[in-house]
């Protein structure tokens, strides 16, 4: 018995979606980081699972796994992946998706572009989650990062122009640093204009990404924070430029960019470990 599954990403960063609004899935999170595996499995950064709607206005629930099998509350470059599936299935331009993080509502432009409101950030070092009390703003930490929740937890390092950090080698050991109890994603940010920022992110659970929806959200409130760019940035990672507003009416943080279908497939889910 076969499953189908949708194989789409957001600047290169890439998904898995499998739906279970039908019935469960045998889904496992050994499974998931095994259908995750690049080599043995269909490969992906994240894993994503549509599952029935349970909040009012809400037309789908979202659940976002990393290719560790690990649980995210935010995904964002999967949210313009997911509002577009749902906007071609329905003949809808504006779907809500309701995640562990809350309700996001999406719109979907003429030109195809997506933009999602992933609700405010959180700033309180409880909120992030870090081990202990400490300025968010400025982390005891290496490279000084600043920490902000967009429903999962960043921290982000401003760089300077010719820094030649390499993310692969800072980003595990801050990934893991006992300041977060439920681990990291870590940005490293190059400003280059108070209107424009270079990204690349280390993500939990998942490594070095082509783009990094939620981490771009994290980078331009952390760079608003410490004053060096303005509230509309526009985040360029090695996938590609996404635009971010963090709004002064309601303190929402606004996420435009792509969503690209690349096939769709199925596969045997039983043939894969639980
Ligand atoms: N690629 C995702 C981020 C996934 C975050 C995940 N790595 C975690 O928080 O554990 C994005 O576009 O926002």
């Amino acid at each position: 018995m076969k499953t189908s599954f949708y194989k789409m990403h957001g600047l290169g960063n890439d998904f898995v979606v499998m739906d279970e609004r039908a019935g469960r899935l045998d889904l496992t999170p050994a499974r998931i980081a095994a259908l995750s595996d690049r080599q043995r499995g269909i490969g992906c950064d994240q894993f994503v699972v549509l599952r029935p709607a349970c909040r009012e206005g809400a037309d789908v629930f979202v659940r976002f796994f990393n290719a560790d099998g690990s649980e995210s509350g935010a995904c964002g470059n999967a949210s313009r992946c997911v509002a577009a599936l749902i906007g071609r299935e329905r003949g809808i331009a504006t779907p809500v998706l309701q995640t562990r993080a809350g309700l996001l509502e999406s719109e979907i432009a003429a030109d195809g572009t997506i933009s999602v409101d992933m609700g405010p950030p959180a700033l309180g070092w409880r909120d992030i989650p870090l081990a202990r009390e400490v300025d968010t703003l400025h982390l005891p930490l290496w490279g000084d990062p600043a920490a902000a929740s967009m429903g999962n937890p960043h921290a982000t390092v401003f760089l300077e122009a010719d820094d030649a950090t390499d993310p692969r080698r800072q980003g595990p050991v801050m990934e893991h640093d006992p300041l977060f109890p439920e681990r990291a994603n870590i940005g490293f940010a190059q400003v280059r204009a108070r209107d424009a920022m270079r990204l690349r992110v280390w993500e939990r659970g998942a490594g070095l990404t082509l783009a990094c929806g939620s981490g771009a959200c994290a980078a331009v409130v952390n760079g608003v924070r410490r004053g060096l760019v303005d509230r509309t940035c526009a985040v360029e990672m090695d996938g590609g430029v996404l635009s971010v507003t963090w709004r002064e009416a309601d303190g929402h943080v606004l996420m435009r960019g792509p969503a690209t279908l690349s096939f769709e497939g199925s596969v045997a889910l039983d043939t894969y470990p639980r």
